[in-house]
């Protein structure tokens, strides 16, 4: 049971309290006539008994789920609601997993005392990811609000409209259209480890010793990561240099940045969307409604244009572009509008995620100086110097491919600091999980933070950075699973229909851009308090990433 107070006689009182309430402390809005006084009693006692059904008997008598205990620690009405406004996001639903004995599912208590679910082996999360996926959908709530950034294309799309896109866009996605791509990940992170050098050289800080040849300073990582992935994705999905790495006041970053920088008010905005209609939220007077609405009218303005400056482009002309836009542009699957919506998720979904994992890269790797230096010795014995030679194009996605060492760094940091920490599923239809029955609006956690880190799954080193979990010991070569025997031990990109159809180009654009900043930089850890993922969607770090940089000779 979640309180020690019996909850029923805290809801009796409540909604007495709440009858009497009215009358005495509202007296001009509620006269005293008889018929007044009637009807709010009336209307009193209805949501009474609605609330004490819904809040005190349903859970404990009638739910599907009474039969699992509850962890404890609920808060009488808000359960273990306020689990959703915690960050790092994911790390409550960890705490859950380590503590709560469980065969798959934990029950845990949402607001007013509903039965909320945490997903956490692979049997029941194959069947809400995979089996019966389209069972379950994401909260309108979350897509009403979302879809203001994301526009409604991929991501939020649900049903047949989700299968229509997903068949349509992933051969944008294929195996061979990335390794086209690796060239542009590779020129944009020397690109971006030249932009990062420059602003080392131009604020030194004082050498530690006269030995020390080059210069070394404190830089903000972040905000570089999210240009140069801004700048990748614009190349890759738009066919267009859209230079935010050269250009400091660009206006896509900056309207990203303001909608998702960490800022706990925007913590709280956020989750209350996943909670209340988005026209309510819209109607109370915070400012971030008219921030929203004026940066996601810039993004979807700038979108509106790239288009229509691409179908000029293409007017007419044969093209062998490969960027994502060309391609839907071409294919005459999807209307004008429809791309746009396309544009807008490519651009958010595409920029944000790898730029947090980048971030999240530099600050492991600053923290495990011996990793780091494995890694720049595996990257400078196979790939000559960028800032020397030419690379060769046609080899550049088989070298990095086959770097075992640069392989199990990435996995690793996607392991330990998913970009996506946590997502929400609502079943659509009754339907079930295994045997156990699933009513219709129940709301589902998925934490890929939780499941990554999850001692049962990982072992006792789960909360270490250990790339070596990523190589077969006895052959030296990477592997693919960690070590662990399931993939759904690994839910950085989920898995099934609704798995991230960016996942091999995330990987190789990770690849690259590692590959390129710990071949050049040393890193070292440059606060005295630890980073906090924060973002309000994904791992953002509050408070941005500093790295004490310092260019490394001999590459
Ligand atoms: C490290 C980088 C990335 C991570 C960790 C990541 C993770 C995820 C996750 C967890 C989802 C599922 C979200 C949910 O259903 O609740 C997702 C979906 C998606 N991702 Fe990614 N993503 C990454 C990079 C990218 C990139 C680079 C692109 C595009 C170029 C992309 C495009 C998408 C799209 C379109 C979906 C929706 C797929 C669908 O519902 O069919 N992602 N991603």
């Amino acid at each position: 049971m979640s309180t020690d107070i019996p909850t029923p006689l805290k809801l009796a009182i409540l909604s007495a309290s709440f009858c009497v309430a009215n009358i005495i402390i509202f007296p001009q809005v509620f006269p005293s006539t008889p018929l007044t006084k009637l009807f709010l009693i009336f209307t009193s006692i209805n949501f009474g008994v609605w609330g004490f059904w819904k809040v005190a008997i349903f859970p404990y008598w009638f739910s599907p789920f009474r039969h699992y205990s509850r962890p404890k620690g609920a808060l009488p009405l808000l359960g273990h609601g306020q689990i959703v406004f915690q960050r790092p996001s994911g790390d409550s639903f960890l705490r859950l997993m380590n503590e709560v004995p469980n065969e798959g599912m934990i029950r845990f208590a949402g607001f007013f005392n509903v039965d909320w679910l945490l997903l956490t082996d692979q049997r029941s999360l194959s069947e809400v990811l995979v089996h019966k996926s389209y069972d379950y959908e994401k909260p309108k709530q979350l897509r009403s609000f979302l879809r203001m950034i994301l526009g409604d294309g991929l991501i939020l799309v649900e049903g047949d409209e989700h299968k229509f896109q997903r068949k349509h866009l992933s051969p944008a996605f294929s195996f061979r259209n990335i390794k086209e791509l690796y060239p542009i990940f590779w020129s944009k992170a020397v690109e971006l480890t030249r932009g990062v050098a420059a602003e080392v050289h131009a604020n030194p800080e004082p050498l530690k010793n006269e030995k020390e040849a080059n210069p070394r300073s404190v830089v903000e990582i972040n905000h570089w990561a999210n240009k140069v992935t801004m700048d990748i994705i614009g190349v890759a999905a738009l066919g267009r240099e859209l230079n935010a790495l050269t250009n400091s006041d660009d206006e896509l970053i900056k309207n990203y940045e303001e909608i998702l920088e960490p800022t706990a008010e925007k913590a709280v905005y956020f989750t209350m969307n996943l909670f209340f209609p988005r026209r309510f939220i819209a109607m109370l007077p915070w400012a971030l409604n008219a921030t929203l609405e004026k940066t996601t009218g810039n993004l979807r303005a700038i979108c509106h244009e790239l288009v229509r400056e691409k179908k000029s482009t293409l007017k007419g002309e044969h093209t062998d572009s490969k960027d994502i836009l060309s391609l839907l542009l071409v294919s005459n699957n999807f209307a004008d509008d429809m791309i746009v919506d396309q544009l807008l998720t490519f651009l958010a979904a595409g920029h944000e995620t790898t730029s947090s994992a980048f971030t999240w890269a530099t600050y492991l790797l600053a923290e495990h100086p011996e990793i780091q230096t494995k890694l720049r010795e595996e990257i400078r014995a196979n790939i000559p110097s960028p800032f020397t030679a030419t690379a060769d194009n046609a080899e550049l996605g088989n070298v990095l491919e086959s770097l075992p060492y640069l392989n199990a760094v990435c996995n690793e940091v996607t392991r330990l600091y998913p970009p996506v920490p946590t997502t929400i599923r609502i079943a659509v239809s009754d339907t079930t999980i295994g045997t156990q029955f699933v009513p219709k609006g129940t709301r589902i956690y998925i934490s890929p933070w939780a499941i990554n880190r999850s001692s049962a799954l990982w072992g006792a080193n789960a909360a270490e950075f250990c790339p070596e979990r990523w190589i077969d010991p006895e052959t030296g070569r990477a592997n693919n699973t960690g070590g662990v025997s399931s993939n759904y031990s690994i839910m950085t990109f989920l898995h099934g229909p609704r798995s991230c159809i960016g996942e091999r180009f995330a990987k190789a654009e990770l690849k690259a851009l590692i590959a390129v900043f710990c071949g050049t930089f040393s890193m070292e850890w440059a606060d005295t308090e630890r980073p906090i993922p924060a973002g309000a969607i994904t791992a953002k770090p509050h408070n941005g990433m500093r790295i004490r940089l310092q260019k490394q000779d001999g590459w």
